[in-house]
């Protein structure tokens, strides 16, 4: 969420919580008052429920808006009326009645807000739009490892800004902001390291954006400093370059996610949007449901990867609507969390027995939301990938890009828009594997995926079709941008220095092509095969080579 944004959802937050807080006290009076005129149980049961529904709400709420000793005074109350509710034969209990009446009447005694500025900007997601190219920035003082660095890094398209020390590229940040810092960690004298660890820590800080650290030496120490401040990684030299750009790539892509898509359903809608702003300051995507009964066509509409369902609603329970979403084949392994106050083991049993994947207690505070969110989507979003993605390379296995093939020239045909196929092959890879073994050859195949990945758009689909065969699906690129683009990544992957037993090497790769435009009325799967006709031409015309299929053959 860019940060006008973010400034725009703190202030809408601060403003439910003054609304909230200046509508306590007549929520308080309203309670008192419904207490008061309570005289027996079998005929007051329309209002004992209205108050306990009321006191529920109350006691999931005030913790979120920050009066959490109100919520706790709130829940005792529930708990006490719950008991009464249940025993609806005899006669009211004067006793119990004045001491909920006295009960309700000292809420107001416990309204002390705290401080209470959202915690979910520190959640807050990365900014990073797709396709530009990356922007990384390298602190470094020895000359020959940073030329090779800087040269494998733009060979993966990478846009690399040198800088011999943190004061130089602190400098710099006043005018532009990496998306990604690697930085020698022995930039400084082992004695000042105290001194400077502070200062370091609040300069890489305000980068805000992932750091790596390179060493010439793996001593503990320096990766305790490292881990201190904030490293996602620790390369000791020589550092094998395509591991390095492994790591890069699964950080960057882990920031150009898109969004999580979360949807809420809880009656309170105070509590509702809060969670919504709270949920979209840390960068995801959330919606309200207001009317229950739309609950499917919502999800079908919508897409949610989770739904975070109040457990207690008038008309219909969370219970009835995990239920009935269960009913469905497509959404049966949708996440369902429960949110609701409730403490009694038996109801929280009952309902990961109806579906419910986790059941999270109000109050609920703004980073426990963003953290139990994000982790349960993080986890799904694991699970359909280790699915669908091929281990090595982390692109679409062989029958995902058939399938994604078809649909993508199916719309391309209805929105009459063009698109192109690539098949690709890395030349003599057998060689490759028997010189320098099948791992060495293992990150040659990654590292072509790594580069495919950095070069196409994120919309375009890519995926491991055999073992060195990759398939590329580019959506609205018709054959000349196709074959500028490929022919491109063609010779950067040329460019790439492999590194085994001191031996560097290169490696090449073939390519073939074909385009809706010459073959219109094909679909994606008989596409892709024509692309493999061109492949071959290509390898049989030499190797290291983009051929154009213009016709069948
Ligand atoms: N390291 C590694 N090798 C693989 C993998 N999958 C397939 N291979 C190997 O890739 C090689 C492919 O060799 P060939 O099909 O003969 O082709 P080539 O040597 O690349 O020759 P051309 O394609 O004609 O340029 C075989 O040795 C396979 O064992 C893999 O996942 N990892």
């Amino acid at each position: 969420m860019p940060r006008s944004k973010q400034c725009d959802a703190q202030e809408q937050l601060s403003r439910l919580r003054a609304q909230f807080l200046k509508r306590l006290p007549v929520e308080l009076n309203s309670l008192k008052a419904i207490a008061e005129n309570l005289t027996k149980p079998g005929i007051d049961v329309a209002a004992l429920n209205e108050l306990h529904h009321r006191l529920h709400k109350l006691s999931g709420s005030c913790g979120t808006f920050g009066v959490p000793a109100l919520g706790k005074a709130a829940r005792i109350l529930e708990i006490r009326l719950q008991a009464w509710l249940e025993d609806r034969s005899g006669e009211i209990d004067d006793k119990i009645r004045q001491s909920i009446i006295k009960g309700i009447g000292a809420l107001k005694d416990v309204i002390q807000p705290t401080e209470n500025q959202s915690d979910a900007s520190l959640a807050m997601a990365s900014d990073m739009p797709i396709d530009k190219t990356v922007r990384v920035w390298l602190i470094e003082d020895d000359a020959a490892f940073e030329q090779e660095l800087v040269r494998q890094l733009e060979s993966f398209n990478f846009e690399v800004h040198l800088f011999k020390s943190i004061r130089d590229a602190e400098t710099a940040s006043q005018f532009e902001r990496p998306d990604l810092l690697i930085m020698n960690v022995l930039l400084h004298r082992p004695s000042e390291q105290d001194s400077i660890l502070l200062q370091d820590r609040i300069t890489l800080k305000s980068l805000d954006c992932p750091l790596l650290f390179v060493s010439s030496t793996d001593d503990f120490n320096s990766r305790v400093r490292a881990a201190r401040l904030g490293a996602e990684g620790y390369f000791v030299k020589p550092v094998d370059i395509t591991i390095l750009i492994n790591r890069m790539m699964h950080i960057l892509e882990k920031r150009r996610a898109p969004p999580q898509r979360v949807l809420i359903i809880d009656d309170d809608n105070d509590l509702a949007a809060h969670y919504q702003l709270v949920l979209a300051i840390a960068g995801m995507q959330a919606e309200v449901l207001q009317q229950p009964e739309a609950v499917i066509t919502k999800i079908a509409n919508f897409r949610p990867e989770i739904i975070l369902l109040d457990l207690h609603m008038p008309n219909f329970t969370g219970l009835d609507l995990a239920g009935v979403i269960r009913q469905y084949d497509e959404w049966s392994g949708l996440p369902i969390v429960f949110l609701s106050s409730e403490s009694d083991l038996d109801i929280q049993i009952l309902a990961m027995g109806q579906g419910a994947d986790d059941f999270l207690m109000k109050p609920i505070s703004d980073a426990q939301l963003i953290g139990a969110t994000r982790a349960r989507i993080e986890r799904a979003r694991r699970l359909t990938s280790l699915i669908t993605k091929d281990s090595l390379t982390g692109l679409l296995k062989h029958a995902s890009i058939k399938e994604a093939a078809d649909l993508e020239t199916a719309q391309a045909q209805r929105n009459g828009k063009p698109v192109s196929i690539a098949m690709l092959d890395i030349d003599n890879f057998k060689l490759v594997n028997d010189t320098y073994g099948h791992t060495v050859g293992d990150n040659v195949i990654a590292s072509l995926a790594m580069l495919l990945r950095q070069r196409l758009r994120h919309s375009d689909i890519i995926g491991r079709y055999g073992g060195e065969e990759f398939a590329a699906v580019l959506a609205e690129c018709d054959q000349d941008d196709a074959y500028r683009l490929l022919d491109d990544i063609r010779h950067q992957f040329a460019n790439i220095h492999f590194q085994a037993r001191n031996q560097r090497f290169n490696c090449t790769v073939s390519i073939g092509l074909a385009d809706s435009a010459h073959f219109p009325r094909l679909i994606g799967t008989e596409l892709l095969a024509i692309a493999d006709n061109a492949l071959y031409q290509a390898k049989r015309e030499g190797r290291n080579r983009t051929c154009i299929a213009r016709t069948m053959e």
